[in-house]
């Protein structure tokens, strides 16, 4: 099928901001589609070429794009720079390039969907010597065949930036509507996979008999089940009946998936960074069962038996040499706290047998590998999960979590039935969307950033000015960062590629015209960097809403 006629629907999709006006959209696309197109449309429509459970990316710089955009349309990368600066994205930016390209290319074929997909997948392959120029030539060999407005779409997806409205929860109600299936069918089989390219093939051919049987696969990463805040212990508890109270650790959410021999550890955001953990897949290996399992836990760095700053296992998740020294320096401990998948998919057992089965499988006698300090909580007893809380905060961790012990695992749910109570006040994850230079000793950097929350169609909303709570090191890291991702700058103001996530503090929420969400933050100061979060997990407009009721 030729591209073009994915971009005509790119196009409308971009144009009508209505939900149901999409869906339908899509949806009369993909149901017109043979197999091998729609695995790609599936893909394609979110601007990915690889499941959302893959942690593979295009991974392409926007100098690249703009090299090989002058290129194609013959003129310099200043220009294209200049075109980029006035309009602020580069899709539209290649389509008044191409619009005003003097020679056109004769004799070009059209572009076709598996064309342009099976050279995205070969730029995800090269690497080595002359890599940047191979790189470019691939990109510029589907330039050279597109038409302004394929270029448009070409630029942003190459970019990852395909900036037409459409979130995985548009793409899932498509494929309910083409292929008449249940919703909470098509939503319980993406909670399983994470590819809804694949379900929407399995939609097609088999319907929902198939898709009810799509499970949990070891080495597939699934999204990680979230919690709400706590309004106190004892509400909470109270709620719950029978809750398990665990310490809630201030590290890093490991999952670790064993399939056969092979193991593999997976961040929240789905990363593999089973290289960075040499020690703890050794440890998974000697101290729990050779058998195909999905356990959750959190890992934190220690020092003399005391748990570590967030910063310091960051650095080591994200570090590539020296492992051997890092393994020394910041030993780690993973603590355990369910299980997805043992032999079987375990996510639909309630969690009071989840962990039990846990417990059992679970050998504790290496410092490395552990189970997270628990209570079982009941109205009677609620004192010894008091207890544990002010243990745990002692202790120096966050606070504790209180989980009802009946529920099932619901991937990528935030919901009641997992809640957590902190020391500290609640935060929000924004992302970076903008900033203003410094004045007098900070001329240099961004003193400011202009910062977003997502809505209910993944739109970035902006809501608060951050100008505090930086030290040295990170303002020189983010001034770094911004100028890495702009995109346009006037006077002292710059705009960048929404790539940078903050978590913040404030005193209270208001209302506001001033910014897109309705609402600003009073004293917004920046609590850390997170860079273990992608633009997928922050913060909703429709909890800060909630936050403010
Ligand atoms: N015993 C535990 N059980 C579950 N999660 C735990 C536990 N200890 C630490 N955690 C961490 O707490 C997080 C739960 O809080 P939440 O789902 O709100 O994620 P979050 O957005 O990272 O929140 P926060 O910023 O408060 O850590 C989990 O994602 C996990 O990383």
């Amino acid at each position: 099928m030729k591209y073009q006629k994915l971009v005509d629907v790119y196009n409308q999709l971009e144009e009508n901001s209505k939900r149901l006006e999409k869906t339908r959209i899509l949806s009369d696309f993909i149901k017109e589609l043979d197999d091998e197109t729609l695995s790609k449309v599936g893909l394609l429509i979110l601007g990915r070429v690889f499941p959302a459970w893959s942690d593979k990316e295009l991974g392409i710089g926007s100098k690249l794009v703009m090299e090989a955009v002058a290129k194609a349309v013959g003129t310099t990368v200043d220009k294209v720079e200049d075109e980029l600066r006035e309009q602020g994205d580069i899709g539209l930016a290649s389509v008044n390039l191409f619009s005003k390209k003097s020679q056109t290319t004769f004799f070009s074929q059209p572009l076709t969907i598996k064309f342009v997909f099976d050279n995205l997948i070969k730029l995800t392959t090269i690497s080595g010597s002359k890599s940047t120029s191979r790189k470019i030539s691939i990109i510029l060999e589907l330039l050279s065949q597109a038409s302004a407005t394929e270029a448009k779409y070409l630029t942003r997806t190459i970019t990852e930036e395909l900036r037409i409205g459409v979130g995985e929860g548009i793409v899932r109600d498509a494929i309910a509507e083409a292929f008449n299936i249940d919703k909470d069918i098509i939503d319980r089989a993406h909670m399983l996979t994470n590819d809804l390219a694949l379900i929407a093939v399995v939609a097609k051919n088999e319907g929902e008999d198939g898709l009810k049987k799509l499970t949990l696969t070891p080495g597939k990463p699934v999204k990680p089940m979230l919690a709400q805040l706590s309004e106190g212990i004892e509400p909470s508890i109270k709620m719950m009946g029978l809750a398990i109270c665990e310490t809630k650790y201030d590290g890093i959410r490991l999952q670790v998936h064993r399939n056969k021999d092979e193991i593999n550890i997976f961040t929240r955001r789905l990363e593999n960074i089973t290289e960075a953990m040499p020690e703890i897949v050794k440890a998974v290996d000697e101290y729990l069962p050779h058998v195909n399992y999905i356990v959750e836990g959190e890992v934190i760095a220690t020092r003399d038996g005391k748990p570590l700053s967030f910063q310091n296992i960051l650095h080591r998740v994200r570090r590539k040499y020296n492992i051997e020294e890092a393994i020394e320096n910041v030993p780690l401990k993973l603590f355990l706290f369910d299980l997805l998948y043992f032999r079987k998919s375990m996510i639909d057992e309630p969690l009071l047998k989840r962990r039990k089965k846990l417990e059992e499988i679970v050998d504790t006698s290496s410092e490395e590998i552990n189970l997270s300090k628990m209570v079982k909580g009941t109205i009677d007893n609620i004192h010894e999960v008091e207890e544990l809380f002010k243990t745990s905060i002692e202790e120096g961790h966050e606070g504790i979590m209180i989980k009802d012990s009946k529920e099932p695992y619901i991937p990528g749910l935030r919901g009641k039935k997992m809640l957590k109570y902190k020391a500290e006040p609640e935060t929000l994850d924004v992302v970076v969307v903008g900033g203003t230079h410094g004045i007098g000793k900070r001329k240099d950097f961004i003193g400011s950033y202009l910062v977003a929350l997502r809505d209910e169609n993944d739109d970035l909303k902006t809501v608060a000015h951050v100008a505090t709570g930086l030290d040295d090191d990170t303002l020189k890291y983010l001034t770094k960062k911004m100028e890495e991702y702009k995109l346009s700058e006037k006077g002292t103001k710059v705009t960048v590629e929404p790539k940078i996530i903050l978590e913040i503090g404030f005193s209270e929420i208001v209302k506001s015209p001033e910014y897109e969400t309705g609402f600003s933050l009073r004293f917004p100061v920046v609590k850390r960097v997170r860079k273990d979060k992608g633009l997928g997990d922050i913060d909703t407009v429709e909890r800060l809403i909630s936050m403010y009721k």
